[in-house]
């Protein structure tokens, strides 16, 4: 549905600003039903590589095609047409405040010359989808947040687009009303077969409900797949430290201040471990202390659903006395537990 084949973006230098490479060489392509998500840190090019999907951001380089349109060479008229078959959603939802939620839905089928009944015919069942039949006449000054993405989400889906761009779509919103727009995007994609591209900051969105992410770093796409694959395994550097942030397994800076390489007489040996699986379940470190009969401290541990699939990390350090973390670090391997020795403190 959506193929971006070397595409950058530089923002020429200004007068007091050098030049910007927002968009690197990137290569993306985005299958017909799923949700795509694209994660990074602020700055690394998000909401630069959304726009170049709808044509609100000329590249300076590359390719993209969407539904088997070069949207980089369209003119305007074109481009106003392909638009409407991708509709886009933002953070801070974009509505008209003149305007009711009808009237906001109604907007780009007004534009598209729709008769009244025409309109009518499909922007009533558009407020029943996102459940806001009750307040068709309201203004957006007396909707909630959440209830003003549903009208953002209703005005996106009206023209009936293949795509649609979620730009932070839950970024201003509370962790229950983030819950309950993704569970709407979900069914839309589900219902209506919507290709869905996200960009986030938040991996909690991802793990919701994305199929597959992309990692996005300094304008650059460092990694993608599979959101378990990508959260679970991480090949790059870059993309373990920001996943690992963003999961909850990152060292604490206490930690790190004291970790060293070379091991100590009395230094304990540091370990993360990442579990997946039924062995989110399995007791390993107290199987792991009667094996070898010594005292396993746990620094931090989280299990979380990625995928519909459980996925532990804890970081443990194990008393080194008789070489117990070698046999250790052997033990929980042949548990099948990912074992990643970080280092020594005393
Ligand atoms: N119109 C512009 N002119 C010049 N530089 C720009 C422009 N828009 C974005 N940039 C720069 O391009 C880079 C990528 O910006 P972009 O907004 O795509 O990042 P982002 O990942 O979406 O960040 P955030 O999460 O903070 O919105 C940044 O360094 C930004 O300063």
């Amino acid at each position: 549905m959506i193929a971006l084949k070397g595409v950058s973006k530089v923002y020429p230098a200004t007068r007091t600003s050098a030049s910007v490479t927002a968009l690197d060489a990137v290569d993306l392509t985005i299958g017909t039903g799923e949700i795509f998500g694209v994660i990074g840190r602020s700055g690394a090019g998000k909401s630069t590589l959304i726009r170049t999907i709808n044509g609100l951001e000329t590249p300076t380089g590359g390719s993209v095609v969407v539904d088997g349109v070069e949207i980089t060479r369209l003119a305007a008229r074109p481009l106003r047409e392909a638009r409407r078959g991708i509709g886009m959603i933002f953070q801070h939802f974009n509505l008209l405040s003149s305007r009711t939620a009808y009237q906001n839905v109604a907007l780009p089928l007004e534009l598209a010359g729709l008769s009244a009944a025409e309109i009518r015919a499909r922007v009533e069942p558009m407020l029943d989808l996102v459940g806001l039949a009750d307040k068709r006449d309201r203004f957006p000054v007396e909707l909630s947040g959440g209830q003003k993405q549903r009208v953002g989400i209703a005005r996106a889906l009206a023209t009936r687009p293949k795509v649609l761009l979620s730009d932070e779509a839950t970024s201003a919103l509370d962790p229950e009303t983030t819950r309950s727009i993704l569970a709407l995007l979900k069914q839309v994609n589900r219902d209506l077969g919507v290709t869905i591209v996200l960009i986030t900051h938040e991996m909690a969105v991802v793990r919701e409900i994305c199929d597959r992410v992309g990692v996005i770093e300094a304008g650059r796409i460092i990694e993608q797949g599979k959101v378990f694959d990508v959260a679970t395994r991480p090949r790059t550097e870059t993309a373990r430290s920001f996943l690992a942030e963003l999961n909850g397994a990152a060292l604490s800076p206490s930690l790190v201040a004291r970790l060293r390489q070379d091991p100590c007489g009395t230094c304990r040996t540091v370990f993360r471990l990442t579990f997946s699986g039924p062995l989110a379940d399995d007791p390993i470190i107290t199987r792991l202390a009667r094996h070898l009969d010594t005292d396993v401290a746990i620094l931090s541990a989280r299990v979380e659903e990625i995928a519909g699939r459980p996925f532990g990390t804890m970081i443990v350090t194990i008393d080194n006395a008789h070489g117990a973390s070698g046999a250790a670090e052997g033990f929980l391997r042949s548990a099948g537990i990912e074992t990643e020795k970080l280092g020594h403190v005393a």
